[in-house]
């Protein structure tokens, strides 16, 4: 579905930041993308989502090559990023106002209800907690019905229960929809519970140096162990904090 061909990219001011980044994304598969501050994962995302161009290679959905915003590629961020003006409903339908209005209607009756926020549609963001409003932003990908979507740290401004929570029901709804999930995140647990497999990036310049494939069931601690370790081996001592950081949250959760 996503393929990621060769890519690498260098800024003017800064020099490169991604080289040679190869990665292709199954239909429905979910790959969590993690490494240290700096190595290039949002530029990397924002290639992907058309938003930056790469200086060499080639991103591509379905066979199509992606150089602008594309609605078959939906972003979701850390802040959700709603328009105070319009309503939970009227924000969901931003995207998609060149649709006739019935076919509109019925797609954002459609998100809150896979979101969970029906009761919510005509309230003002302004009257929303930080996870309602994340949901929010969650169905604002989902209503122009993507096959990919892209999403940058998207619950880490969350606290940890309500965090857990959207982490569990996105996963079932991009299992349930088949969508093609790439996820930029800090927290290594969350790699865990959103992958399929976590590719780990290594910076100056950013390459993935490593994909571990998630075991399906099996011993998650063990698992986290794991990805710390090659975590910890790939981007050194400094990056200790990040780890300590992901085992203290899972044996909270957990
Ligand atoms: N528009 C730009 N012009 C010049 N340099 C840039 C630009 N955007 C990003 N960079 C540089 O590219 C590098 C990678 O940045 P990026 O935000 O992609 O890293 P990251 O891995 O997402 O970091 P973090 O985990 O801290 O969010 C950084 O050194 C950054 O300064």
């Amino acid at each position: 579905m996503l393929h990621i061909g060769h890519v690498s990219k260098a800024f003017a001011r800064g020099g490169a930041v991604l080289a040679d980044v190869d990665l292709t994304v199954e239909r429905g598969e979910s790959v969590a993308i993690v490494g240290a501050s700096g190595c290039g994962k949002s530029t990397l995302l924002r290639i992907i989502a058309g938003l930056e161009p790469p200086s060499r290679g080639t991103v591509t959905v379905a066979g199509e090559e992606i150089r602008t915003p594309h609605p078959a590629v939906g972003m979701i961020f850390q802040e959700p990023r709603l328009l105070p003006w319009l309503t939970v409903a009227e924000n969901i339908a931003f995207g998609i106002t060149s649709l006739p209005a019935s076919e509109r209607t019925a797609r954002v009756q459609e998100a809150l209800d896979l979101i969970g926020l029906v009761e919510h549609a005509s309230k003002w963001p302004r009257e929303l907690s930080g996870g309602q409003s994340q949901r929010v932003a969650i169905a604002r990908a989902l209503v122009a019905r993507p096959s990919v979507i892209l999403l940058d740290e998207p619950f880490s401004a969350l606290d940890a229960v309500t965090r857990v929570d959207l982490q569990r029901h996105m996963r079932a709804l991009g299992r349930r929809m088949h969508l093609t999930l790439v996820i930029v995140t800090h927290d290594l647990e969350e790699a865990l519970i959103l992958g399929d497999r976590v590719a780990i990036m290594q910076p100056n310049p950013g390459r993935i140096a490593k994909i571990v494939t998630v075991p399906g069931d099996g011993d998650t601690d063990l698992a986290l162990r794991e990805l710390a370790s090659s975590f910890a081996h790939l981007n050194g001592a400094r990056n200790a904090a990040i780890l300590e950081g992901a085992h203290i949250q899972y044996a909270h959760t957990s």
